[in-house]
């Protein structure tokens, strides 16, 4: 019997993110689908912005979507919001997303010093932890220091962090474009990432992707940003209901290959009905047959 490389390491452990992600992408496309439970998601469903409407929303989303995606990422502070019984509502949901065999990216944007964020890593990136995912969105901006505990948490379990580099949000060149040495603070992220990556594909002798994925907001496209040596996933966020398309992504980006399109309530929005649901997500597959890989022009 041959030993599945994409989920699995010769010694039995759980393959890296860059190899796990790869898997799931080519099967199913490369899609993800934010589980973000907004007043708004809610009342479009015809549902009260309680705990149980969270609840039956977001899970009777995974279960009609559920062998469709690659990649789920509940949105943390849309469950946090009740709460204790809002946490537990996503305890459950990661389970329910694991049981259907598609990733689940907790996006929660933790950072902080590093003994701190020793324990988010313990929280999120570890385990047998109630919360942990297999990968975790990170804000980079206290320092690769501060990074470093999540990177060598998820690197020891084969999940994945993806650093904020150039955010979706209007504002964020603020910050995300200031120079430094020539390069934009997002750069800095992003070689900062391929850094890591280069690393840790060195020491396991293998190619393909590492664990340190960035995000690059949809809204902006590429711009200036040299990914033309990334060895890491791209999330992008902002399409749909921030305006952004995958054609526009497949035209602003060099490297469509690597890019991981995300879009919570553009999908959400054709809920509650369960056909409805999946109508959007295999439109939108077919639209990310632009990206190149996966099955998603097929369908
Ligand atoms: O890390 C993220 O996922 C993220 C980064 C970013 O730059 N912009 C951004 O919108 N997001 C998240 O992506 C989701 C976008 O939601 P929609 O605009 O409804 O598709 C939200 O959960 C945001 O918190």
């Amino acid at each position: 019997m041959t030993t599945d490389t994409t989920t699995t390491t010769a010694d039995g452990g759980r393959a890296g993110w860059g190899s796990r992600l790869a898997r799931v992408t080519a099967e199913r496309g490369r899609l993800c689908v934010g589980l973000d439970p907004h007043p708004q998601v809610l009342a479009g469903w015809g549902l009260d912005d309680d705990v149980a409407s969270v609840e039956r929303c977001m899970r009777s989303t995974v279960a009609a979507l559920g062998d469709l995606v690659a990649v789920f990422k509940p949105q943390s502070a849309l469950y946090e919001r009740f709460g204790s019984a809002g946490v537990a509502v996503l305890e459950r949901l990661l389970a329910d997303i694991a049981a259907t065999g598609a990733l689940a990216l907790m996006d929660a944007k933790r950072g902080d010093i590093g003994s701190t964020m020793a324990g988010y890593a313990a929280a999120y990136l570890t385990d047998g932890s109630p919360l942990a995912a297999d990968a975790l969105t990170v804000n980079p901006y206290l320092g690769l220091d501060a990074v470093a505990p999540a990177l060598d948490a998820a690197r020891a379990s084969g999940r994945g962090v993806y650093l904020l580099a150039r955010t979706s949000n209007p504002g964020s060149g603020w910050l995300q474009l200031a120079s430094s040495d020539g390069r934009t603070v997002a750069q800095l992220v992003c070689d900062a990432a391929a850094e890591q990556n280069a690393a840790e594909l060195a020491a396991g002798g293998g190619s393909g992707l590492g664990s340190v994925g960035v995000v690059v907001g949809g809204t902006h496209g590429q711009g200036d940003l040299d990914l033309s040596s990334f060895n890491g996933s791209v999330l992008v966020p902002g399409v749909g209901a921030q305006g952004a398309t995958l054609a526009d992504l497949a035209r602003s980006f060099a490297r469509a290959d690597l890019l991981l399109p995300t879009s919570s309530r553009g999908v959400l929005a054709a809920g509650p009905d369960a056909a409805a649901l999946r109508r959007a997500v295999t439109d939108l597959l077919s639209e990310a047959g632009v990206l190149g890989g996966g099955p998603a022009g097929s369908r």
